[in-house]
């Protein structure tokens, strides 16, 4: 049995500064000179508008200014020298010079963090750190199963990685064969979910994926018709040998499950057998889970109760499909894991996530007054950004806190990856709107060893990349424009796992300042309620437009009428909807009138179900 330790060698809470938390002690960035360590000289004044609605409503909190960021060289390069953070071990360097906080500034936020620390020590040892859910969050446990509070736990979390191991190698060596391929062994992953079931996979697979995996993988992680059809006819005849990876911690989610049935529609039509091919990862006994156990599927791999799915990279959610692909996913833990030792110190400037969390904190006031731009220059990173908004806007985008004031939180996280996106709008970032600091992702190495040349005199590829990133690093901050820079060696599985254990802490830590429950997302259900109300809304249509186009003559009805005979005038608007949509896909037939002018259409179905009408 392997133990994942063994592998790896290595309160009280800040209230947000909004409107409706009135007793929180407000940080008063306008109040305090700036002065870092050491002291730096006199910066230029620049006043800042209060974030929306924050003076109005109280005047005890009065529209802040901001002190210009300090801009002499040697400065600094001290304070640089002075806050910048490495772990040795795995060669990753945190440089927050260049976000403007005061030491006045870290030693309020001190007694908040040591409180955000004593609640992360409870939940790393159990608690129920998800109130609205009344579940335990065990991510940390996922890279270190000793910590997991109970041993059940602990041997769950080690028998799914022995048995994520033992498949994929069995996958990979071709013991494990598809039925019906002239292969002989699996080729291709095709991975169905959506949300934390996908984001995490497949940022992995762009960042750690050899050129030549041994199997390939591709993401249906949509409803979307067409996007379905399109992985599946790239398949083409290699579906035969395609390994589908149903992942789906409820086991319930529409967009899953429509993928499920379109794939598996797929491989009736190709006359190969499902199940023979299908591996489900789901929490036991959901929906997904059963169906994948009474037809017999390939495999089941476990999801658990206390890992949510935007930190269950390091579950078999993420490792399986990294397996698939020949990644070294005990390197991955091995990364993480190290990341989480460093990030529970409760040493503020040695706690690489306490920084980012205190650098969010100061940046976007503690409210997401600014977005938070990252940019990793480097291609293989091009969707650290796609994931990190998952994990940080479903956790910190909240209408209430954890005491029920309503807040209305959340950090707004975007971008694509440097020096791309130098070419589209970075010229808004430096001298548009200021509304967002910067994240940087530095890659130290370039090339693998051997392989670099000077395209000019001294000067490769890789460094006009280094030259873009530090020249848009200084350009931006030349204009007061805030940057984080986060530097590793090289992309890899340990470094990956380590960035994901960082910025999952981080986004832990800042809840806890801003007094919110990142482990829950309650907003989502709204959405998908509605959706379900269209829907249902849509079959009432379809059986009224049934009903007038089974008579002789058939009758077409006008969006009124439908609405009527529906018996909700009040939503024609979402009727006209439903009918312009079946029009463009041949399901309903506009008979006079046409969509642009909606009072003059009549519509009526192309075909009579008379089964239906007697239904
Ligand atoms: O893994 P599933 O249960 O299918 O959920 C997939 C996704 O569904 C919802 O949108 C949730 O908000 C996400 O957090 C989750 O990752």
């Amino acid at each position: 049995m392997a133990s994942l330790s063994g592998i790896c060698s290595s309160s009280p809470s800040l209230k947000p500064k909004t409107p409706f938390a009135k007793s929180t002690p407000s940080l008063r960035r306008d109040s305090v000179t700036f002065q870092t360590r050491p002291k730096l000289a006199p910066a230029q004044s620049v006043a800042r508008e209060a974030p929306a609605g924050l003076s109005s409503t109280n005047d005890k909190l009065p529209t802040k200014l901001k002190q210009g960021l300090d801009k002499d060289p040697r400065a600094l390069w001290r304070r640089y020298v002075d806050w910048l953070y490495q772990h040795k071990e795995l060669g990753l360097y945190l440089d927050v010079s260049r976000i403007g906080f005061t030491d006045e500034f870290v030693a309020e936020m001190e007694p908040r963090f040591q409180a955000a620390f004593k609640a992360m020590e409870e939940l790393e040892k159990g608690a129920i750190a998800n109130p609205d859910e009344g579940r335990m969050v065990g991510h940390y446990w996922l890279r270190n199963s000793k910590l997991a509070p109970k041993a059940i736990l602990t041997s769950q979390i080690e028998n799914t990685l022995d048995a994520v191991c033992k498949f994929a190698d069995e996958i990979i060596s071709g013991k494990i064969k598809p039925p019906s391929s002239s292969e002989g062994r699996f080729t291709h992953i095709l991975s169905v979910g959506i949300g934390g079931s996908a984001l995490g996979p497949q940022f992995v697979a762009e960042a750690l994926a050899p050129d030549n995996p041994p199997l390939k993988i591709r993401f249906i992680d949509n409803t979307d018709p067409a996007g379905i059809d399109h992985q599946i006819a790239q398949l083409g005849h290699e579906l035969a040998s395609t390994l589908v990876i149903v992942i789906s911690k409820s086991g319930g989610t529409p967009e899953t499950r429509n993928g499920l049935l379109e794939v598996q529609k797929a491989f009736r039509e190709a006359g190969l057998e499902f199940a023979k091919q299908g591996v489900a990862i789901t929490q036991e006994n959901s929906l997904l889970d059963n169906t994948a156990r009474i037809e017999g599927w390939l495999a089941r791999f476990p999801m658990f109760d206390w890992v949510g799915g935007r930190t269950s990279e390091m579950s078999a959610v993420g490792l399986l499909p990294a397996a698939l692909q020949g990644i070294n996913i005990r390197e991955m833990l091995a990364g993480a894991s190290l990341m989480d030792e460093e990030t529970r110190t409760t040493v503020l400037r040695n706690n690489p996530s306490a920084l980012l969390a205190m650098c969010w904190y100061w940046a976007s006031d503690g409210v997401g007054s600014k977005d938070m731009v990252v940019l990793p220059y480097k291609d293989s990173l091009l969707l650290f950004s796609r994931y990190l908004q998952q994990l940080v806007m479903e956790s910190l985008g909240k209408e209430f806190d954890l005491d029920g004031n309503r807040v209305n939180q959340g950090l707004s996280v975007y971008g694509n990856k440097g020096s791309t996106d130098q070419h589209a709008y970075i010229q808004q970032l430096r001298e548009g709107v200021h509304n967002f600091f910067a994240t940087f992702i530095e890659v130290l190495r370039d090339r693998p060893p051997g392989h670099d040349w000077e395209l000019e005199p001294g000067v490769t590829c890789g460094d006009y990349l280094f030259g873009m990133l530090q020249g848009t690093r200084s350009a931006l901050y030349a204009n007061d424009r805030e940057s984080i820079t986060v530097t590793v060696q090289e992309v890899t599985p340990r470094s990956v796992g380590a960035l994901v254990a960082l910025y999952e802490r981080t986004v832990g830590l800042y809840a806890s300042l801003i007094n919110i429950n990142a482990y829950h997302q309650p907003g989502v259900e709204a959405g998908k309620k509605a959706a379900g109300e269209v829907l249902a809304l849509q079959k009432r249509v379809l059986a009224v437009l049934n009903e007038a186009s089974c008579r002789e003559p058939v009758e077409p009805l006008t969006l009124e009428e439908v609405a009527e005979h529906c018996h909700v005038p009040e939503d024609i608007e979402m009727i006209y909807k439903i009918i312009t949509h079946m029009a463009a896909n041949d399901r309903a037939i506009i008979a006079e009138g046409n969509c642009g002018s909606p009072r003059s259409i009549k519509v009526f179905l192309g075909e009579c179900n008379v089964d239906e009408l007697y239904a």
